[in-house]
């Protein structure tokens, strides 16, 4: 029986504070079913292949038995961002900016609390989820640059594809392309060469590692491989692809288990001196039993789940 979890977030994160979704067991292991609640039961099929890969088929081999990862960020206050910071042992951090919740102004000050936490040598980007036009996105870009230290890069700072490639002839600073990339009608084939630097690729919303690694190569751009806030077992997916990478250039978006309150597992993926193992399967969730969701929250899970299946077939 698939096991639906609820876990409390430590700040608040992309407008949400608990996170939930679905454990599923198979042949080859576990795997994690968590579509963010405005994903559609159409655009939640390839979580779903992704869930399924984990469990039943496994992930191609590795090449790396580690990878740096970054330290995440979310809209706080100075004092708190400059304690995330120093306790994650990361040397690169991402930040949240563009929230409708903080001004420029408070995202520099952030910034400016994270570089003093990191040290000049440590790496900063920002990640304006799709929140600016052009033209704020060009001074804001450069404002936010001036109060980090400098910015490793901007991940998407705007809606569009277009958007994109047009901040990017105005700034010095490298842009990523993440929605763009996750929520694009056809991921394979979605043209960010040009107007972005930088790939950033979630193996769920692109239906499993062996699937984004044929986004990664059709891209051809450098690949940031980055989570979508689950727990430890959707987490492995994660380093699984970051193992299997031909090249990986950038620490990725895979600490984020310390944004949450709980793990599902004792064999919990929490950053150690800025890196992760790649896990050779995902743990087993033997802490799941303790976060297990209320009747409500297993029965829309559930229901979900049955639908999303209907439809992947
Ligand atoms: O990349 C990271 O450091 C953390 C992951 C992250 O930011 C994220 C997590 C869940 C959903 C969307 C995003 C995002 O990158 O926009
Ligand atoms: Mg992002």
């Amino acid at each position: 029986m698939p096991q639906v979890y609820a876990i409390g977030l430590r700040d608040r994160f992309r407008g949400i504070t608990v996170r939930e979704g679905v454990l599923l067991r198979g042949r080859a292991g576990w795997g994690e079913f968590c579509p963010f609640d405005e994903y559609s039961d159409t655009e939640a099929v390839p979580w779903l292949t992704s869930a399924v890969e984990a469990s039943e088929h496994g992930w191609p081999a590795p090449v790396r038995d580690q990878v740096p990862v970054n330290t995440t960020v979310p809209v706080v206050t100075p004092e708190r961002a400059h304690e995330l910071v120093a306790a994650s042992g990361c040397r690169t951090a991402k930040v949240k900016v563009a929230d409708p919740r903080s001004s420029t102004v408070e995202d520099c000050e952030r910034l400016a609390a994270v570089r003093e936490a990191l040290g000049p040598d440590g790496a900063i980007r920002v990640d304006a989820n799709a929140a600016w036009e052009v033209d704020d996105a060009v001074s804001a870009i450069r404002e936010l640059d001036r109060a980090a230290g400098g910015l490793e890069y901007v991940e998407q700072p705007c809606a569009s594809v277009a958007e994109l490639a047009r901040v990017r002839r105005r700034v010095d600073v490298r842009i990523a392309a993440d929605e763009s990339i996750r929520r694009a009608e056809d991921p394979l084939r979605v043209a960010v060469a040009g107007a972005a630097d930088v790939a950033v690729l979630k193996v769920a919303p692109l239906g499993g590692v062996r699937r984004a690694l044929e986004v990664a190569e059709a891209c051809g751009l450098p690949c940031v491989v980055s989570s979508a806030l689950e727990s430890s077992v959707g987490l492995a997916a994660g380093l699984a692809l970051a193992g299997a990478l031909p090249r990986l250039d950038f620490a990725c978006g895979l600490g984020t288990i310390s944004l949450l309150r709980n793990d599902v597992t004792s064999a919990t993926l929490s950053p150690v001196d800025g890196h992760l193992p790649v896990p050779p399967t995902a743990p087993v969730p033997d802490l799941a039993e303790a976060h297990l969701a209320g009747e409500a929250t297993r029965d829309r899970w559930l229901a979900r789940l049955d639908r999303v299946r209907t439809l992947a077939g």
